[in-house]
């Protein structure tokens, strides 16, 4: 049985109780590896030697750290076929999809921040009449904590701890215990790549102990989170009175808005892909469909029969578009909104029921992917976060109409509106109470721009200099000539 490290000041080390949680397969529901349960004890022998390593750290040039974010980069690259293999085990995904969009997303991260610091300036404010100039530097905060999920597990990673290590942090991350292993491969990479030892530390293991060790750890007074809304809310409550900066990327439940003048190809293909990508574990899937009235049954026939035609299978099989979900646990939480969607009244018009899969897949955890007509746009299907491999098709008459029903969730995250009418285009994306929209395509991603969501979507926003920004302590020097 492979065992995961913890790694910590450079070192692969076991947990300090020398306790180990199982780490299953999803697609077999076998246990293959163990991971570290750590505790407070590893958690601040981690943030030791991050404040140990901070000062050297800091004051290294920006284009030296950039230097080998891309060092790392090149190994994740180098890597590929190793680490997807290691991710599609872990998490359940198509091997194919974490070839082609995982685990290249994760060497971007690396190497867009890598370049992304060079190009962060001090900001100068010359006062007229005053004669006095201010100029503001941005100072890394110290010791940063990073806390990823399940579902994109070293691409999310990543996507935190690249611009916090860019900025001159020191990181104490954890990644999801449901999906450890890429970031365990990572540390080997780090280690190979120069990182200096106590820059970065990976501490393994449940939420309710590592996670929360670190979110109230006194000396970590930035957290950088990604996953449920429930734990950003917790993590919140926590790091409130202790004044940390939070950011929280949390849950979505996205409306895909579909007027009958779209592009129909582009729009029925690509729903396929924001519906079910990943088995619908993004929380950028378009789980809510809105189509307008005169394109409905159209639409909902074709849907129907592309989505009954995606082969459901074994995540290593190139055939597969539908992998396992994550967890037992998760599969159960999927199974009881589809229980839930039938008792509010919802048809189920494919799908609706774990899958058994043939072979060395017969005790995965697989669902059919599920698409439901006949709800209401507000009732709790509709507006609770599912988060797998199920959608909700409705039809609507106006504009007005289908801002309301896209509005009327907690969540805020993103939407996508399929029209090839441009003024719409325009006028229906600025009255939805998202983060992110996307006009005729889905999950188009230009690193520079801000991401993030409104309401119980989180707070603040990642991506760009947004980040560069989170991850550094603004300071104003004005100086009076
Ligand atoms: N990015 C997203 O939008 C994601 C949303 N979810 C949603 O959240 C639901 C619950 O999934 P979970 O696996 O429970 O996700 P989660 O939000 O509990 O897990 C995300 C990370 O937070 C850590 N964590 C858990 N409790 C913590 C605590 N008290 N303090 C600090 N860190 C903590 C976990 O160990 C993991 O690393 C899912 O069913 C889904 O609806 C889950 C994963 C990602
Ligand atoms: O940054 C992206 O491209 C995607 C982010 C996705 C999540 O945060 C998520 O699914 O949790």
């Amino acid at each position: 049985m492979e065992y995961i490290h913890n790694y910590i000041n450079g070192q692969l080390i076991a947990p300090a109780a020398g306790q180990y949680i199982h780490n299953y397969n999803p697609a077999t529901g076998e246990v293959y590896s163990l991971i570290p349960d750590s505790g407070e004890q590893d958690v601040e022998l981690a943030v030791q030697a991050a404040q140990a390593a901070f000062p050297a750290w800091a004051k290294t040039p920006a284009e030296k750290r950039g230097r080998i974010l891309m060092k790392i980069a090149d190994l994740i690259e180098e890597n590929l076929d190793r680490l997807a293999e290691a991710e599609s085990l872990d998490n359940g995904k198509p091997l194919k999809l974490a070839q082609t969009v995982d685990i290249p997303r994760a060497s971007s991260n690396m190497r867009f921040y890598g370049t992304a610091i060079q190009h962060f300036a001090s900001e100068a404010h010359y006062m007229e009449g005053t004669d006095a100039i201010n100029y503001t530097v941005r100072h890394p905060h110290g010791v940063v904590g990073c806390i990823s999920p399940w579902n994109l597990p070293l691409y999310l990673f990543t996507w935190k701890i690249a611009p916090a290590l860019a900025a001159g942090n020191c990181v104490v991350a954890k990644p999801s215990e449901v999906t450890p292993m890429t970031a365990f491969l990572l540390s080997e990479i780090c280690m190979e790549a120069g990182l200096p030892a106590g820059v970065l530390n990976i501490v393994h293991g449940y939420g309710h102990k590592v996670g929360a060790a670190l979110t109230a750890h006194p000396k970590v007074p930035v957290i950088s989170f990604t996953g449920g809304t429930a734990t950003g809310k917790a993590i919140a409550a926590t790091a409130a009175p202790m004044f940390k900066k939070l950011s929280l990327e949390l849950g979505g439940k996205n409306p895909n808005i579909i007027f009958a003048d779209c592009d129909f190809n582009n729009a029925l293909y690509t729903s396929i892909h924001s519906s079910f990508a990943n088995q619908g574990q993004i929380c950028l899937c378009g789980s809510r469909i809105f189509i307008e009235r005169p394109l409905y049954e159209k639409f909902r026939d074709a849907f129907v029969a592309k989505v009954q035609a995606l082969t459901v299978g074994d995540p290593l099989d190139e055939n597969t578009k539908i992998g396992a979900l994550v967890s037992e646990q998760h599969m159960q939480k999927v199974l009881s909104y589809i229980e839930l969607a039938k008792q509010e009244g919802g048809t189920i018009l494919t799908g609706g029921e774990q899958i058994k899969v043939e072979g060395r897949c017969e005790n995965g955890w697989f669902v059919a992917p599920t698409i439901i007509e006949g709800l209401t746009y507000n009732c709790r299907t509709n507006t609770e976060e599912i988060f797998g491999p199920v959608v909700t098709l409705m039809p609507f008459d106006t504009e007005e109409e289908v801002i309301l029903y896209a509005n009327c969730t907690d969540y805020g995250l993103s939407a996508t509106v399929w029209t090839q009418n441009l003024q719409r285009a325009h006028r229906v994306s600025h009255q939805l109470h998202v983060g992110v929209v996307w006009v005729n395509t889905w999950l188009l991603r230009d690193l520079r721009t801000p991401f993030g969501g409104m309401k119980n979507s989180g707070v603040g926003r990642e991506g760009g200099f947004e980040t560069l920004r989170f991850f550094t302590e603004p300071q104003n020097v004005c100086v009076k000539l």
